[in-house]
């Protein structure tokens, strides 16, 4: 039985993980933080919160949260309080994690229970602050969290916060982790990481320049595999299926494939013992679909 069950007031909301399909840093900016350009592809794959408000104000966690990751700054926890902050409303909340994507992978986990949390709450608190607040919003919890509010496959530039939506082919992708955990905050500070890549352009990726010709690839990827070799490892043994590729600021890798049944083969191919499983392209967001669905008056189980 689920341990947030429909029966008890829960319900059950979808946080996809993201791939970064090439990151290329183009600068600084004085406060310190890095203009980019990348494109987010969110999966079919991910965490599933759960959530069930209380009319007492209080906003908990229920259950085990994220591996080692305080109440005080879980970030759902802190998307509930920003949100509440935000209108002055008096709601509470139970929130409860299903924690499938590996931290400091690189997959936007932490950021995408956050938007869940604001999107959902946002309905189910009867606030309707609508998709630009929830983004800017999401924004003062970390630079990844626009992308998941608003649950389209974009282009982003800035400091990862200025989206333009894109459609994006059908792919099936075998991603994998090497269980290393990448701190984003100090691969960004690392004295070996390009920061002035000349900037890209949307149409030369629409139009197919292809990231293993090395056009547009991910600047941490040297970077973390000089300096960790289990990394390296992990793109030594995905190299025999296809272009590996970092995501984020790692460690997650992937290799991209236009169907389902490639992406089986080549995974069925890889030595025993590797962290490395399938999951598809989404065209857009399953956070979009789960609230059309609730909002056409069906709430999803628990
Ligand atoms: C690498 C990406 O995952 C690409 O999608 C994101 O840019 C990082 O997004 P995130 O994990 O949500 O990161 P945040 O929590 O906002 O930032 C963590 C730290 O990374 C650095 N940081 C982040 C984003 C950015 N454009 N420039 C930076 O220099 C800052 O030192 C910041 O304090
Ligand atoms: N609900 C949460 N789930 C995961 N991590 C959380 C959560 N709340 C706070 N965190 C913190 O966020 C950190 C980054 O976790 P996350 O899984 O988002 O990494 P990431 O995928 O590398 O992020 P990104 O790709 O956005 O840089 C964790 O190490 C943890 O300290």
């Amino acid at each position: 039985m689920s341990a947030f069950p429909a029966s008890e007031g829960w319900s059950a909301w979808p946080a996809p993980a993201k791939l970064n399909l090439f990151l290329r840093i183009t600068g600084r900016r004085a406060d310190g933080y890095h203009t980019l350009q990348t494109v987010f592809r969110l999966l079919d794959w991910g965490d599933v919160v759960h959530l069930r408000p209380r009319r007492d104000g209080v906003i908990a966690r229920v259950g085990a949260g994220a591996d080692g990751v305080a109440e005080a700054d879980d970030l759902m926890v802190r998307a509930a309080e920003v949100l509440r902050n935000e209108t002055n409303c008096s709601e509470g909340v139970d929130i409860g994690i299903e924690k499938n994507i590996p931290m400091g992978g690189g997959f936007g986990g932490g950021s995408s229970d956050a938007a869940t949390v604001l999107v959902v709450l946002d309905r189910l608190w009867g606030l309707n602050l609508g998709v630009d607040r929830l983004a800017a919003l999401g924004l003062q919890l970390g630079a990844d969290v626009p992308i998941f509010v608003r649950g389209h496959n974009a282009w982003a530039e800035g400091v990862g916060d200025l989206l333009t939506a894109i459609d994006l082919p059908p792919a099936w992708y075998a991603v994998a982790s090497p269980g290393v955990h990448a701190t984003t905050a100090a691969l960004f500070q690392a004295h070996d990481l390009t920061r002035n890549a000349a900037p890209a352009k949307i149409a030369g990726f629409l139009s197919g320049i292809s990231p293993s010709g090395g056009v547009l690839d991910n600047a941490f990827e040297p970077v973390l595999r000089r300096r960790e070799p289990a990394v390296e490892a992990l793109f030594t043994a995905l190299a025999s299926i296809g272009t590996p590729r970092l995501t984020g600021s790692g460690s997650g890798c992937f290799v991209e494939f236009a169907d389902r049944e490639s992406a089986e083969t080549a995974l069925a191919s890889l030595p025993p013992g590797l962290n490395a499983w399938l999951a598809r392209g989404a065209d857009r967001s399953p956070l979009l679909d789960a609230m059309e669905v609730f909002n056409a008056g069906a709430s999803p189980s628990g």
